[in-house]
């Protein structure tokens, strides 16, 4: 018997450095209606609350912003997808701004501690800061370093005071588990706007990487097929799509567009060959924004791609 599916939907947007990433799971919605699609009708679905009225706050640290409320949301995800599997049903994560996503894998962890997790990130980003390192402070560019516990001190730019210090101990503790994943179970596709700490990191690490233009040459099957024997000793895998993976051609509808980036087509295909497999055990979308964008189009285009994706789910 097929699981049954589980949409979480996680309005948060507080680790963008764009307004309006909290409505893109509203904006897929309405995709779903303009398409006729009974999708959110037949799925249940939860949300899980969210933090924006700190939007309004003092952003605190300028290398870390909103902090406090990133730990209170991740921890949030990660409960509500630690329960989802606990019923035996297959987590979706909708969600704002990509940050979140380290409390989805912090869920999954927490359901399956000792199970070796492996990640897909599907993104043009490869979100590695760490408050030392980052740019920005936006926390969006930091879940992977949160689950990897990485620090990157080695590339160490910015002072960081006490409090903050805390707080990111905190998120890269969350569920009592550091790492939660390594670098050899974690496989990008399509990063391709890295700063230098993060490239010396993923250099350092050995990290496996497929470029847009490998995808394209080589053709969605054959990286689908070798990332999942990359990632032969893992367990379980999460694969996590970031909207701005996609080339700003398709849409410009996310706060952190990049050129070269996947068509639209190109990015069903890799999630819905993912789907097939039967230790995929959750999946997410992120940082569609309908405040930059024209007439939906990213949101229709994450749509159609959640479709693709559910639609070759076979997971007993
Ligand atoms: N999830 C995202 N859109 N991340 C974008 C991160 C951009 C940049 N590397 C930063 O840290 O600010």
């Amino acid at each position: 018997m097929t699981k049954s599916l589980k949409i979480i939907e996680v309005k948060s947007e507080l680790g963008a450095g764009t307004r309006g990433a909290s409505l893109g799971v509203d904006a897929i919605k309405i995709a779903a209606l303009d398409f006729g699609s009974r999708f959110f009708k037949k799925h249940k679905s939860v949300e899980v609350p969210n933090e924006n009225h700190l939007l309004l706050e003092n952003t605190g640290s300028p290398f870390a912003k909103r902090i406090s409320g990133i730990l209170t949301m991740v921890e949030r995800v990660a409960d509500e997808v630690t329960e989802t599997l606990g019923r035996n049903e297959f987590p979706i994560v909708l969600a704002g701004d990509h940050s979140t996503a380290a409390g989805t894998i912090t869920g999954i962890k927490k359901a399956y501690p000792k199970s070796k997790l492996g990640v897909i990130w599907i993104d043009a980003h490869s979100d590695m800061h760490s408050p030392y390192t980052t740019p920005s402070g936006n926390m969006h560019g930091m879940p992977l370093a949160m689950v990897l516990d990485e620090d990157n001190l080695d590339a160490k730019v910015n002072e960081l005071d006490q409090e903050t210090l805390n707080y990111w101990y905190q998120l890269k503790n969350v569920g009592k588990i550091a790492p939660k994943i390594s670098y050899s179970d974690l496989v990008l596709i399509s990063a391709r706007d890295m700063e230098k700490p993060e490239e010396s990191l993923l250099r350092k690490n050995k990290v496996k990487m497929y470029s847009t233009a490998e995808v394209r040459k080589r053709g969605v099957e054959r990286i689908v097929i070798e990332t999942m024997q990359y990632l032969d000793q893992c367990d379980l895998i999460y694969v996590s799509f970031d909207v701005d993976s996609m080339d700003p051609t398709a849409s410009r509808g996310t706060g952190t567009p990049v050129a070269q980036g996947l068509t639209e087509r190109e990015a069903g295909g890799l999630m819905s060959r993912f789907l097939a497999y039967q230790k995929v055990c959750c999946f997410e979308i992120v940082e569609v924004n309908p405040t930059l964008d024209r007439e939906n189009q990213m949101a229709e285009h994450a749509f159609e791609i959640l479709i693709k994706a559910t639609n070759a789910f076979r997971n007993e």
